[in-house]
């Protein structure tokens, strides 16, 4: 039997994972996608050939259910889900901060629901997504969740308690390699470069040294150290670095950052 899968808030993550599954083989006739403007529905059917459907339908029709709506509008969500969705739908959160405890709260009583924190590389299929199953999710559940996210990128599954510092590490991270490509840019700008060049020097550096932390086996100290040469150039930067505690702003920072997904957990606005 085909499975139907449906994307709930097709926004910035629904549509990179839609249109990796895409990439990926699924067919669109069996992907529907839910949205809440009209104008954005047509935008996903002429863009993909995916037929959008509101969430009562999606949750009539289709065997999995994928719920990328940002954490605070979930609540909304599983109101106008809920009482359409049998106890055998695969229901996937993709929200961050929100637990399988409080999805299965307001689903029918043993749905499975497994919890995925993705990120935006899935636009390009390198994504990090972290999987964790909830109470009633069966192995055969996480394997249908790592199939899905498997399309754009690599999967790891954790154990729920570990989602939030997970999301503080790779679902926000690539924002953090943004920022800094932003910084080192402006410094070349200080020094004297283009903007365009600076940006194509950073941005290959950065691709050079993304490759050799995923491919060279080596510890990224070492590639560090391999960098930093006795009275050279490099440790004059290192030592700005430790000077202003860009470390320690970084264990802070995502300290922040998990900190916050916890308080998502329970519906706080911000
Ligand atoms: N952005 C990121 O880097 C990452 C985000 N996430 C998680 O993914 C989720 C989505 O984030 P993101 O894609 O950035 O957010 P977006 O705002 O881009 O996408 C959410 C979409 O859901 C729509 N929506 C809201 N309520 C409903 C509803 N009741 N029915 C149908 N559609 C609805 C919104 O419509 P409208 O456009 O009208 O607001 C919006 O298009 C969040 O929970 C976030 O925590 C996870 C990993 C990384
Ligand atoms: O900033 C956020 O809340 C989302 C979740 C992870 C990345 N972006």
């Amino acid at each position: 039997m085909t499975q139907k899968v449906a994307v709930l808030g097709t926004g910035k993550i629904g549509e990179a994972l839609l249109s990796g599954m895409i990439r990926a083989g699924w067919t669109p006739a069996d992907l529907l996608v839910t949205t809440r403007r009209a104008d954005r529905a047509e935008q996903l059917r002429t863009r993909y050939g995916v037929t959008p459907v509101t969430n009562a339908e999606a949750a009539k029709s289709a065997d999995t259910l994928i719920l990328t709506v940002k954490p605070q509008d979930m609540g909304t969500l599983l109101t106008e889900l809920a009482p359409h969705t049998p106890a055998d739908r695969l229901v996937i959160s993709g929200a961050a901060g929100i637990t399988t405890a409080s999805l299965e709260d307001r689903l029918s009583p043993g749905t499975p629901v497994v919890r995925v924190m993705t990120n935006t590389p899935a636009l390009v299929d390198e994504a990090m997504s972290v999987i964790s199953a909830g109470t009633h999710a069966t192995p055969e559940h996480v394997a249908h969740a790592e199939e899905i996210f498997g399309a754009v990128g690599k999967t790891l599954q954790v154990p729920e308690s570990q989602q939030d510092a997970c999301t503080a590490l790779s679902g926000s991270g690539p924002a953090y390699f943004f920022y800094l490509v932003e910084a080192m840019t402006d410094a070349g700008i200080l020094l004297g470069l283009p903007r365009d060049k600076a940006h194509d020097l950073i941005v290959q550096s950065a691709i050079g040294a993304a490759t050799m932390l995923r491919d060279s086996g080596e510890h990224p100290v070492k590639l560090r150290e391999n960098v930093t040469s006795p009275a050279g150039t490099t440790i004059n930067a290192i030592r700005e670095l430790e000077n202003h505690g860009v470390r320690a702003a970084l264990i802070a920072a995502l300290e922040a950052a998990r900190d916050r997904s916890r308080e998502l957990a329970s519906g706080s606005n911000g």
